[in-house]
């Protein structure tokens, strides 16, 4: 795991001693399946993880909380998901790479959790298949994704505590989701090239820090609180709207005023996170050199640090954006000038 500066070696046997056969939750009974991710009981399977890492690496205690985090969520999913069936596993290299920042709000670790989940299930699936190349080209079925987001989902929870599941959702499915907590993800056909710059602060963070961060500002003043976060759910809800619009507008002065109501919204979804407490002195630097020059600018993530998302509407000049990311460059932020929306988890073989 060359991103978080990690090279192990794992014994395979006394791992599968020790977590293969993973537990169902008390109430269900039977035999755990990788196919209910869901069913798994978390608590006793990452503490039989953790119980195995400390013996095998005396000194775990004291590695950086990244490596800790990424082996224990290796060893959760490896165990969960070839230790529930009787394939035979002989000993292999694993190399996790990542184009992602660690930490900084563009969902890393889900994505890392995502990529893992979907390799181990492939690996499953061609070790299971009798012919080599029944699979050797088929992408992920759509039962196979979901499956892939509720693993990593566990894996959020350990990297995050209380995740919502939005991170592994969108990392699985792409393109662009609509998401509410406890709520089946629902996919939204945009077909927009919606452009971007993502401008790394360089302030790293932790999620898990931020997160309860906010819930502890909730707790001293619950009534406003709320009243923030149901706001925040009408902008993402008429964000939603404009974008379906703008992806199916024809007109261009129409589009230009949709560009603008979008602009207005990506502002104010910064603002109710800053009154929130999880902007950061970089972030607001940003956002002043984006707004100089008309654009609008918000966190990603968690905040607290981390990227900076402004949005470029395609009426915006070529020497605008090159202005402004020459101005962040000189002032030591990165920048990606990108779109939104990827593919979500695919196969390359
Ligand atoms: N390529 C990778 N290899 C190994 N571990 C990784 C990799 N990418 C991410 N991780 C794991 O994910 C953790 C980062 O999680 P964290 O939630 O703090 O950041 P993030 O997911 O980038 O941010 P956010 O959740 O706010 O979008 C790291 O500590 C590490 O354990
Ligand atoms: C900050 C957060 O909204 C996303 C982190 O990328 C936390 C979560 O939804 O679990």
């Amino acid at each position: 795991m060359p991103t978080v500066d990690l090279q192990e070696t794992i014994p395979l046997t006394p791992t599968m001693k020790a977590l293969f056969c993973p537990r169902l939750l008390q109430e269900i009974s039977g035999k755990f399946s990788w196919r209910l991710p869901d069913k798994l009981d978390h608590d006793q399977h990452l503490r039989r993880v953790d119980e195995f890492l400390h013996l095998i690496k005396p000194n775990f205690d004291v590695l950086p909380t990244n490596q800790k985090n990424s082996l224990r969520s290796f060893l959760y999913l490896f165990s969960g998901i070839i230790g529930s069936t009787n394939v035979m596993v002989k000993s292999m290299d694993i190399s996790i790479g990542s184009e992602l920042t660690i930490g900084a709000g563009t969902g890393s670790s889900a994505s890392f959790a995502v990529c893992l989940a979907g390799a181990l299930i492939q690996l499953l699936k061609l070790k299971s298949s009798h012919s080599y190349d029944a699979y050797y080209d088929e992408d992920f079925s759509m039962t196979e994704k979901e499956l892939i987001s509720e693993w990593a989902y566990n894996c959020e929870k350990i990297m995050h505590g209380t995740p919502s599941g939005i991170d592994n959702a969108a990392c699985t499915f792409g393109s662009m989701i609509s998401f509410k907590k406890g709520h089946k993800p629902r996919h939204i056909d945009t077909r927009l090239n919606l452009r971007i710059l993502l401008v790394d602060t360089r302030v790293t963070r932790e999620t898990k820090v931020l997160v309860a961060k906010v819930a502890s500002v909730r707790q001293r003043n619950t009534a406003a609180m709320d009243h923030i976060l149901e706001a925040c759910d009408h902008l993402a809800n008429t964000a939603m709207q404009v974008l379906v619009k703008l992806s199916n507008g024809k007109c261009d002065s129409d589009m230009e005023s949709d560009y603008q109501h979008l602009a207005e919204l990506w502002d104010m979804n910064h603002w109710l996170l800053g009154a929130m407490g999880v902007s950061h002195p970089a972030l607001e630097t940003i956002r002043a050199a984006a707004r100089a020059r008309g654009l609008a600018c918000k966190l990603t993530g968690a905040g607290g640090g981390g990227y900076a998302m402004v949005l470029i509407p395609p009426s915006t000049h070529r020497s605008t954006v090159d202005g402004l990311s020459s101005h962040l460059l000189e002032h030591g932020f990165r920048v990606t000038e990108t779109t939104l929306g990827g593919a979500g988890v695919s196969l390359e073989m």
